[in-house]
């Protein structure tokens, strides 16, 4: 099955989070789960913040791009359209706010699970619980806007 980040365009496709062309970046894989997105991750061992937990750096990032791809995706299910269909909807992080519930085991898979909190215009509002074997570690919110066409080089 292809993830949300599968369909984006090439000229999008770097971004470190979520690219699928950045070799060195996250390359997370968003997916439909009913009504909720879920996004699972390995970290490494090289996101350490404290010995034996995940950077909080990391978990904003995959936080960030899990939403901008759900936002994506949303608007897409909104409109009843086929992710690769035109024109495309992208999305750019306008705000990101993260709240750290529990230290974050670094060794476990991670699993983030988003909802879709609003559709206004241009702009999606997406909530997200990062959890660790079951336990959310994190939670954040992002509003994601309609990328502008000034981001594109
Ligand atoms: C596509 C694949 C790549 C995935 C990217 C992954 C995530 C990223 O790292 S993106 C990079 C980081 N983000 C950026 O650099 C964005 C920089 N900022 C911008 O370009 C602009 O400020 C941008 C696009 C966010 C908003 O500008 P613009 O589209 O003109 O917004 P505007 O029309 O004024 O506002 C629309 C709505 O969004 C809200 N909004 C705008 N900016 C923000 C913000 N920063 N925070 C919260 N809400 C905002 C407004 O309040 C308004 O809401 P409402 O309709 O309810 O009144």
């Amino acid at each position: 099955m292809q993830a949300f980040q599968d369909f984006y365009p090439e000229n999008v496709a770097h971004c470190y989070g979520c690219g699928r062309l950045n070799a060195d970046g996250h390359q997370i894989k968003t997916f439909w789960d009913g009504d909720e997105t879920v996004t699972r991750f390995q970290p490494k061992p090289e996101h350490t913040a404290i010995p034996g937990f995940v950077y909080g750096g990391l978990l904003a990032s995959l936080i960030d791009c899990h939403c901008t791809g759900t936002a994506a995706a949303a608007m897409y299910r909104a409109e009843n359209r086929a992710m690769d269909s035109l024109p495309a909807f992208r999305f750019v992080t306008g705000s990101l706010q993260v709240s750290y519930l529990k230290p974050t085991p670094l060794g476990p898979q991670l699993e983030i699970r988003g909802r879709v909190k609003e559709i206004k215009g241009r702009k999606v509002v997406v909530e997200a619980t990062l959890y660790a074997e079951g336990v959310a570690t994190a939670r954040g919110e992002v509003v994601a806007l309609q990328m502008p066409d000034s981001f594109t080089a």
